[in-house]
């Protein structure tokens, strides 16, 4: 389970390693009658076969990489890659390294063993194009900050946090609210919407930072059918400007919804490859044991009630 500590205020709505700390700058609210700016439109690249060498078309590469707190190896073997504007699910079951490997690709821990490719980089020389998504969970609700404010946050790391946003950056902004379906509440204060809703927003700041890569640490948790509906609407719009996408979740079905590629993890890398294949019954075995079985064809995991 990921967590973004606040320990001012200012760094409580930041994305881990983004200028935490700093002081809350003033920000204008988003100008309602501000054009989107035009979003450029590239077709998603075609499936991949695991184990391919990293080349310009790929967004992350995985070479046998393992990920260790110290001295505890908590995520071992992963292997595979991710192509420019593909979408990779990470599953598997509570502690299985997921976050981990998410907290990896952005730098935040360092891999132990093998490499960790993202977008031609180490992974923190590549944190200015990767904008990363935390559960709304993890944010104070009492920050009196509003829906736009949030989003243009977003828009930071390019204009730099000594200058105000402008035109384009508000249009960004509203744009990428317009993409969650809540341009109509840029004004309310953030707090006040529920945690579906906020997820929404958080994801729109992410995609005002017009990343070519963006990390969802498990976004539909907790959330309802119509905003499950509003993000998958907007992440298929992210997939389309050709920004590629890792998720964590727990959702097998959304797994297979949204991603072209599914990662299977319990400590070690299980499956790496197309939907058909990572959620196949034999590796949701090997990551969730007895609690995986097949009904009608379909493999499910057992939680309890
Ligand atoms: N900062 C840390 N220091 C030491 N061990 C950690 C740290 N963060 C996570 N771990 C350990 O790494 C392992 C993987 O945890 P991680 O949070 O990556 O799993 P996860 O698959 O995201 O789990 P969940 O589905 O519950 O969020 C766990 O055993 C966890 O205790």
């Amino acid at each position: 389970m990921s967590t973004v500590t606040a320990p001012t205020p200012a760094s409580c709505l930041t994305a881990p390693g983004a200028a935490g700390g700093s002081p809350a700058p003033a920000i204008a609210l988003p100008d309602q009658t501000a054009a989107a700016p035009a979003v450029e439109v590239a077709p998603a690249p075609s499936g991949y076969a695991a184990g391919e060498e990293a080349s310009p078309g790929i967004a992350v590469s995985f070479d046998n990489a393992a990920i260790a707190y110290g001295r505890t190896t908590v995520l071992r073997g992963v292997h595979g890659a991710l192509p420019a504007g593909g979408t990779l699910a990470l599953i598997g079951p509570n502690g299985a390294g997921k976050s981990s490997l998410i907290k990896a690709v952005l730098g935040l821990v360092p891999v132990a063993v093998g490499s960790i490719t993202v977008l031609d980089r180490a992974p923190a020389a590549a944190r200015r194009d990767v904008a990363y998504v935390p559960q709304a969970d993890a944010l104070d609700r009492d920050f009196p900050i509003s829906v736009g404010q949030v989003v243009l946050m977003g828009r930071y790391r390019r204009i730099g946090w000594c200058r105000r946003p402008g035109r384009a950056d508000r249009a960004a902004a509203l744009a990428a609210l317009e993409a969650v379906g809540l341009a109509e509440r840029a004004r309310d204060r953030f707090g006040t919407l529920s945690g579906g809703q906020r997820q929404r927003v958080l994801l729109a700041r992410a995609i005002a930072a017009e990343p070519r890569l963006l990390l969802l640490d498990e976004p539909f948790n907790g959330v309802d059918v119509v905003s499950q509906d509003a993000l998958l609407a907007a992440l298929a719009t992210v997939a389309e400007s050709g920004t590629a996408t890792v998720v964590s979740t727990h959702d097998l079905a959304l797994a297979q919804v949204i991603s072209d590629q599914v990662c299977v993890l319990n400590g070690r890398q299980i499956a790496f490859g197309p939907a058909a294949h990572a959620l196949a019954p034999e590796p949701l075995r090997a990551a969730y044991g007895g609690a995986a079985v097949e009904i009608g064809g379909q493999s499910v995991i057992l939680t309890r009630p």
